[in-house]
């Protein structure tokens, strides 16, 4: 556990020997002070009165230079532990990259969250505080006993003895220590998880009715996190209580045995007084590392939740060798015999499916609810592979293509269009990063999206997203076929990608939907079939099966699964 902890730290390297080496120069600064206390006493004994003032002047010289080390060994600790949290954070989030939008799927997103921002912020004091002061602490240690030793080996022994019991009593805590640290790591990471669930659905909880009961459910994590915290200070404070009580002992044991000496005449009255001050300086670093301890040890349970993320395998290998050829060209996709079962699930999402993509065609798919359309998608982007069949394009195995270039070919339109903090003109160019402003605005055009972005307050460079302007569906559609059109990927999945649009606007989005899918092999999913009736060729799924495919109006003549569902929506529109 303390090697990967330690590798983690390996990043704030130079920075944290800075920092140990200032705090090894403030312990020598504690020792000096104490010496020169010392020297001015046993010259004010002899009446030498010009020199313990001068000894008292260096002594109190010593405080400003401490002042400085302690400044210095505080930057530099935190300037390693944020090197540390940056290296790890850009680190998980290249690992979440790899896992792909599978596993935020299957794992609570809050939960994802906790460990990007919580659980790496936790490391900070393992980082900052308690790596620097161990070896701080031992090198004081070990410093002050030797001096002690020159002075007094019995009481050098005697605090070296008293010294270690201190640090070792914490120990005998340590079970209860690590349970009750746990505990509150893991009620502090589900109490943000449900928080962020209140906050994201806020909207559904008061739609429904549940924010009352959600509220509720809040309230009783709050509660348990309360009591998991409480007890886990209740537990540092027996611990530090041990380390203070053997200070304590000690030290008195080291003045008892120091004025002993000094009354059988084996010792001089400056030694005793350099022993009383030594003696309580010498339980300092073990103080000072219970104190660090106690701040280090979050980092064991944010360590367990970083390494759970980090152990994830990615839902897909990207074993891929063969390169996309670099072609502009719509491919050719066929899908053949495709079986996926959700893991968990029973029942598969997908059972012999079968279906071709032709060269620049539009190819529609429709079903009932649950019926595999968004699973043939995501099959489609490698999201998962399949337990059984395969996806070609090109007469290539999607799984012997590298995921990257498999993707730059893909570009998806779909009902969630995830707008970003920044600009319209930046959410634009989100499909092509090396984009100018002309391409921007030719791609907005053309998704009849130029009109509506000229009336924003600040036009392109409005912000829009969380922190910035609302747009409505319809124009947070229009903006997601422009990022399309400005990726100009040659295989295009749309997915429900009118379904958000106003009346108003679909005559808009429609049209730039038609110049986006010219001359591209698209994909469309759709529950309103009206969207779908121009389609080259069309595929119904019902319970994960293909049970007709062909072109719309065909179908249509058919009288099957398809002529049905035709039937039921313009019932239901009536
Ligand atoms: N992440 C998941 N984990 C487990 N089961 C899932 C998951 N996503 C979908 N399913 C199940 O797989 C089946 C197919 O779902 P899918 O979302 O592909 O259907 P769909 O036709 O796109 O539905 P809709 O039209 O409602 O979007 C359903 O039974 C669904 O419950």
């Amino acid at each position: 556990m303390l090697t990967t902890l330690l590798a983690y730290a390996r990043p704030g390297r130079r920075a944290l020997m800075a920092s140990v080496a200032a705090g090894v120069a403030v312990s020598a600064c504690y020792i000096g002070q104490s010496l020169l206390l010392t020297l001015a006493v046993a010259r004010g004994l002899r009446g030498d009165m010009t020199d313990a003032v001068l000894a008292c002047c260096a002594a109190l010289a010593v405080v400003p230079v401490r002042a400085v080390l302690v400044w210095a060994r505080e930057v530099t600790a935190a300037r390693a532990a944020e090197q540390v949290k940056t290296e790890l954070r850009l680190h998980l989030y290249r690992h979440l990259l790899t896992l792909g939008p599978g596993h935020t799927t299957q794992q609570h997103t809050g939960a994802v969250l906790t460990t990007l921002q919580d659980s790496v912020e936790a490391l900070d004091r393992f980082v900052s505080v308690f790596l620097p002061q161990v070896l701080v602490s031992v090198l004081g240690a070990l410093g002050i006993v030797a001096v002690l030793t020159v002075i007094d080996p019995p009481v050098a022994v005697l605090v070296a003895v008293t010294a270690v019991l201190a640090a070792a009593a914490p120990r005998l805590l340590r079970h209860r220590m690590r349970r009750y640290r746990i505990a509150y790591m893991h009620g502090w990471r589900d109490l943000s998880a449900d928080y962020l669930d209140a906050v994201q659905g806020l909207t559904t909880l008061k739609a429904v009715g549940a924010h009352e009961r959600f509220a509720a459910r809040l309230f009783q994590g709050a509660w348990d996190f309360y009591r998991s915290s409480l007890r886990f200070t209740q537990i540092a404070t027996v611990s530090a209580g041990f380390v203070g009580f053997f200070a304590a002992l000690g030290t008195a044991a080291a003045v008892g045995l120091a004025a002993w000496q000094y009354a059988s005449g084996e010792l001089a009255l400056p030694a005793v007084f350099a022993l009383l001050l030594l003696s309580r300086e010498a339980f300092r670093p073990v103080t000072d590392l219970m104190g660090a301890f106690h701040a280090g040890q979050t980092a064991l349970p944010a360590h367990a939740a970083i390494r759970e993320l980090l152990d994830a395998e990615p839902a897909v290998p990207d074993t891929g060798t063969n390169a996309v050829p670099r072609t502009d060209a719509p491919p050719h996709v066929v899908v053949d015999g495709l079986r996926y079962t959700y893991p968990g699930q029973g029942r598969p999402a997908l059972d012999d499916v079968s279906l071709t993509l032709e060269v620049g065609t539009t190819t529609a798919v429709v079903g009932p609810s649950g019926s595999g359309k968004s699973t043939l998608a995501r099959l489609l982007l490698r999201f998962a592979d399949p337990d059984a069949g395969t996806i070609t394009a090109d007469g290539t195995d999607l799984r012997e293509l590298r995921l990257a270039d498999w993707h730059s070919r893909i570009a998806v339109v779909s009902q969630d269009v995830f707008i970003f903090h920044g600009t319209v003109r930046d959410n634009i160019a989100f499909g092509r990063a090396d984009a100018d402003h002309a391409d921007i605005e030719n791609a907005a055009r053309a998704a009849h999206a130029h009109d509506f972005i000229t009336a924003l307050p600040e036009g392109y460079d409005t912000v829009i997203g969380e922190r910035g302007l609302r747009l409505s569906g319809g124009q947070r559609q229009r903006l997601a076929i422009a990022r399309a059109l400005l990726a100009d990927a040659p295989l295009l999945i749309l997915d429900e990608a009118t379904s958000s649009v106003d009346i108003a606007a679909e005559q808009a989005v429609t049209e730039a939907l038609e110049r986006l899918c010219a001359g591209r092999t698209v994909l469309v999913i759709a529950h309103r079939l009206s969207a779908v009736a121009d389609a080259d060729h069309l595929v119904v799924l019902t319970d994960g099966r293909v049970v007709e495919a062909a072109a719309p109006r065909q179908l249509l003549t058919r009288n099957g699964a398809y002529a049905r569902l035709v039937a039921r929506q313009r019932a239901g529109a009536a």
